[in-house]
């Protein structure tokens, strides 16, 4: 869909990009001509899906985990040893737990915060000041969550991402005169990896919330990173501060919010 070389020569940082979202968008930059470096947790399965993607292009990967201090500056220490810029960072590592507000702990609440709040702010403030500052040059996409509504049965990433949505607005404007550009994609429910990861009462629901969708599906990994590229490229050249909802349109209607509440809650007690 996109010209082949549409970023040739660029480097991009794709937080999370070994399963999922990340690894669809870190497949797309490189079949567009990017150099791609994917960082998260497991090691294992971090170097696993670099070499798979190796075969698109020019795929490393560290282990780096966003909430840690000393991790994300080696993570920067590599990308300016091996390439001396950065160009585009996608700041899609993230995750939380369905679980109804009045259950959540105190390091619940933080471990939530902390990866998807703070871990996205450190990171671009780091990136920003080794590499889009001095370049006078950079690009920051941060996935965050369709959160129009609320985040009924998810309040610790609904805060969160709505601080990185906040975050995005502040950025776009405060380093604009580093011609910065930051923009947030807000994905609906996406059929990927991470949907696995969450417990029977979410699986049990996903065919009422698909049909709820205003377009009748869930979306796509492949559309995520169509949107990811677009904002990304000198196609969008203009559009900062921006959080572009790639939903189907379910954040304006996508049935009944608190119905995973009610039933998290049942299974909370049945546990
Ligand atoms: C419309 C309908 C469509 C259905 C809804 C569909 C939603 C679509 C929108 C979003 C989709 C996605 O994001 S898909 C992507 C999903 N992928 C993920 O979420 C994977 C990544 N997630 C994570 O890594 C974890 O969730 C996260 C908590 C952030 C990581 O934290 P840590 O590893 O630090 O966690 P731990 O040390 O194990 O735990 C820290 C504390 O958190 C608590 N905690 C951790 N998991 C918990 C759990 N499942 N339930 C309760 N509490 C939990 C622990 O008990 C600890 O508190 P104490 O016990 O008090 O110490
Ligand atoms: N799928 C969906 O419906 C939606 C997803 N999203 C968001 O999109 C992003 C990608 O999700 P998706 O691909 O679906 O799910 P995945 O669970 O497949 O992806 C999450 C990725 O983030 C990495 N990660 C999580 N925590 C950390 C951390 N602390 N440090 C570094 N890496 C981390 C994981 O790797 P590792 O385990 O190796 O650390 C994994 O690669 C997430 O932020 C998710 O919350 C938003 C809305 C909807």
């Amino acid at each position: 869909m996109f010209q082949k070389d549409l970023f040739k020569d660029k480097v991009v940082l794709v937080t999370g990009g070994r399963s999922g979202i990340g690894y669809a968008i870190s497949q797309m930059m490189l079949e567009l001509g990017a150099k791609v470096v994917i960082a998260s947790r497991k090691e294992d399965l971090l170097k696993q899906a670099a070499e798979e993607l190796s075969q698109y292009g020019e795929c490393s990967y560290l282990a780096c985990d966003i909430r840690e201090s000393d991790q994300r500056t080696a993570l920067m220490e590599k990308i300016k040893a091996d390439n001396g810029r950065l160009d585009i960072l996608v700041n899609n590592a993230g995750g939380q737990f369905p679980a109804p507000a009045e259950t959540i702990s105190e390091n619940g609440w933080d471990a939530v915060i902390n990866n998807n709040l703070n871990g996205t702010f450190h990171m671009s403030s780091l990136m920003a000041r080794h590499f889009f500052i001095p370049q006078k040059e950079g690009c920051i996409i941060n996935i965050i969550a369709n959160i129009y509504r609320g985040f009924p049965s998810m309040v610790h990433t609904g805060a969160a991402r709505a601080g990185v949505e906040n975050l995005t607005k502040t950025l776009a404007v405060e380093w604009g005169d580093y011609n910065i550009r930051v923009n947030a994609i807000a994905p609906g429910t996406i059929e990927s990896s991470g949907l696995d990861t969450y417990p029977k009462p979410v699986q049990d629901i996903l065919g009422e919330a698909r049909a709820a969708v205003p377009l009748k599906r869930f979306g796509t990994v492949t559309e995520i990173a169509n949107t990811t590229c677009f904002l990304a490229s000198p196609l969008a050249s203009y559009i900062s501060g921006v959080s572009l909802y790639v939903d189907g349109a379910q954040h304006l209607n996508g049935g009944d919010p608190m119905k995973l509440t009610r039933l998290m809650r049942a299974f909370t007690k049945s546990r």
